[in-house]
């Protein structure tokens, strides 16, 4: 009688932290250093393929994207059926990350792939907490969300060292001892931690439940997609960084998209966290519409899709 093969599970590692840690650029760097295939499942809060895009090296086919509100609270099923569609393809992913939206709980989305069916094929590797040395006070006393994101991490990989003081990471190390003094704390820039420190960690066993846990969410924070047909004018784009993003850094948290600025041969892709942004050439051509994703709290939707409507070409 043959021997009954076991089949070895897929490690899963959840990639928490709030927006603009520095989630995006600790998955593309574990792809690019971590010498396994790689699938990628990316959760966004806001309502365009803005984050899927910026996830490099793997190829469309090996990433699912789960838009429209947060993983926590999109439910269990959507997730699933990416985890399984996933391992259906032909090359099937030897590792599973999941890049969790800014505002979204680890700890639902931790359990749904430890619940008996999800089990079968996959195993909850780790949890990776991703915070911003420079804006990790801040964070914790905005909401809910940044306390839980980190608590439960098995690793915290306490990113952008290089904007912060040391006095600043000191404390940050010290609000993440609080929260949770278990978790193996990295400080990194650029998210570049050694791939051994977060992954095949093996950090949770089948019996782990979370103790005492609500869902929490700051009930105010807003989102929303700015568009514009038509080329904009550049002198008019660095007056709307400063004067709507960057000026606001308490009320606008983030803020990411796509730009098609006249003169420019390709789209150009703007991030911003708080009162930090930066500008790069996008592979797209600047005949695509511009797309914006503001997420912050306190403003006025319309104002902003005003603002941005003028800054057309007329
Ligand atoms: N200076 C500096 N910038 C960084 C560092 N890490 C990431 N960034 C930049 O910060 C911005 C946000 O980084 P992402 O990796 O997209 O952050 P995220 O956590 O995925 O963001 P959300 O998905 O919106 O929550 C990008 O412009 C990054 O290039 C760092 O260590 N230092």
């Amino acid at each position: 009688m043959a021997m009954t093969q076991f089949q070895k599970r897929i490690p899963v590692s959840v990639v928490g932290g709030f927006l603009g840690a520095g989630k995006t650029t600790l998955v593309n760097h574990l792809v690019a250093t971590g010498q396994q295939r790689f699938g990628i499942i990316v959760n966004e809060f806001g309502e365009t393929g803005i984050d899927g895009s910026l996830i490099e090296n793997v190829d469309t086919d090996g990433i699912a994207e789960l838009s429209n509100g947060c993983l926590c609270c999109v439910g269990r099923e959507d997730l699933v059926s990416a985890l399984f569609k996933l391992i259906g393809r032909k090359d099937k992913p030897e590792y599973i990350l999941i890049e969790l939206s800014g505002l979204a709980d680890p700890v639902p989305v931790a359990q749904t792939i430890m619940d008996p069916f999800a089990r079968i094929k996959f195993e909850l590797d780790s949890i990776i907490g991703v915070a911003d040395a420079r804006n990790l006070e801040q964070t914790l006393r905005d909401g809910p969300e940044g306390a839980v994101q980190l608590a439960y991490a098995s690793t915290v990989v306490l990113n952008k060292t290089d904007l912060a003081t040391p006095e600043q990471i000191a404390e940050a190390e010290n609000l993440i001892r609080k929260i949770n003094p278990l978790a193996q704390v990295y400080c990194t820039a650029q998210s570049k931690v050694n791939p051994e420190e977060v992954l095949h960690k093996r950090a949770f066993d089948l019996d782990w439940k979370p103790q005492h846990h609500t869902h929490l969410h700051t009930p105010d924070v807003q989102t929303f997609t700015l568009t514009a047909e038509r080329l904009l004018e550049r002198q008019k784009v660095n007056e709307f960084i400063d004067q709507y993003l960057i000026s606001r850094p308490d009320r606008v948290f983030r803020a990411k998209g796509f730009l098609s600025v006249r003169g420019f041969e390709k789209q150009v892709l703007f991030q911003s966290v708080r009162e930090i942004f930066s500008l790069e050439h996008a592979q797209t051509p600047p005949s695509a519409p511009s797309r914006l994703v503001v997420i912050g709290r306190g403003l006025n939707r319309f104002e902003y899709e005003e603002a941005f409507q003028a800054l057309q070409v007329q």
